[in-house]
């Protein structure tokens, strides 16, 4: 089926900061996605949802270059990320947040947002002899910028807490500032509400808007909270054994037979 790209009217005429077209990959005799067609506009906040196992985290692992694709293109910001490493897609601007979340568990919680941003540190050991006034003025200055991402969760704080010891809610928080450390142009979230408890669910999704509003980013996430996914997402698609059956706006969404009865009609929407 050909999906008709949605992008929210602000970001009509810009090139979509990522694009997807026709993407599927097959494992084996599985088809575990077909026909995938994404256009992001580059403040966009969108939503994928689906019964399990229907394709989702697979999407985030062909965007971000985990598997390699059986069919399709993907372009961000333009450039086409085929044969892209994971790291050197990271570098060139999606970062994403796992399922199970995965933390450096041993180090703090200040130590996991500064391997974020990894690639713009100086680590050669000969300019860090060197150089010293200048390695210390770097490590003055992503401190200053760790504590500021901190600040989005409030979780200053927590900055020399090891990140195995932080409750659940506060690891997953800690994680999408760790995928925001690599200064991404869009944002994967693989549900970031799961284990949450309401109020945090609520200001969790009043922290992506934030997010979003003073990054500039784009906003891709898979949630099964589906009061979550209505009230943030601007625009939803739902798959179905790794195909879209449905793409629109949330009140699109709730009202679409296809999805009711392939998914909402299963769990209904709390
Ligand atoms: N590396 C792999 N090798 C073989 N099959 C895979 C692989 N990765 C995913 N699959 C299969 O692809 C299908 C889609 O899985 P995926 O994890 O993307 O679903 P999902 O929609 O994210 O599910 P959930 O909501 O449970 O996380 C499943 O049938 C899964 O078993």
């Amino acid at each position: 089926m050909e999906t008709p790209n949605l992008v929210p009217e602000r970001e009509l005429g810009k090139m979509p900061v990522l694009q997807a077209e026709h993407l599927g990959i097959d494992f084996g005799g599985l088809t575990a996605v077909d026909d995938f067609n994404i256009a992001m506009g580059r403040t966009e906040i969108s939503g994928l949802i689906g019964p399990n196992g229907a394709g989702k985290t697979t999407i985030f692992n062909l965007l971000t270059n985990v598997y390699k694709p059986t069919r399709g293109t993907i372009l961000l910001d333009g450039y086409d990320t085929a044969g892209k490493s994971v790291v050197e897609v990271n570098k060139m601007g999606i970062a994403r947040t796992f399922q199970n979340i995965r933390l450096f568990n041993k180090m703090t919680v200040e130590e996991n947002v500064l391997v974020g941003f990894g690639n713009s540190m100086s680590t050669h050991l000969l300019t860090d002899v060197f150089r010293l006034s200048k390695h210390w003025k770097q490590e003055a200055e992503f401190h200053d910028k760790a504590m500021d991402l901190l600040g989005i969760f409030s979780m200053q704080g927590l900055a020399h807490e090891r990140a195995g010891n932080l409750p659940y809610g506060a690891q997953r928080r800690l994680e999408i500032l760790r995928a925001l450390a690599t200064n991404p142009k869009v944002l994967l979230l693989d549900e970031p509400a799961a284990g949450m408890n309401p109020a945090e669910t609520e200001e969790l999704m009043e922290n992506i808007e934030k997010i979003r509003d003073d990054f500039q980013i784009a906003i891709l996430l898979i949630e099964h909270d589906m009061n979550f996914v209505m009230g943030i997402c601007e625009v939803i698609g739902v798959l179905d054994y790794g195909r879209i059956i449905a793409k629109g706006t949330p009140e699109e969404i709730q009202n679409d037979p296809k999805v009711i009865e392939a998914y909402l009609g299963k769990q209904g929407v709390k």
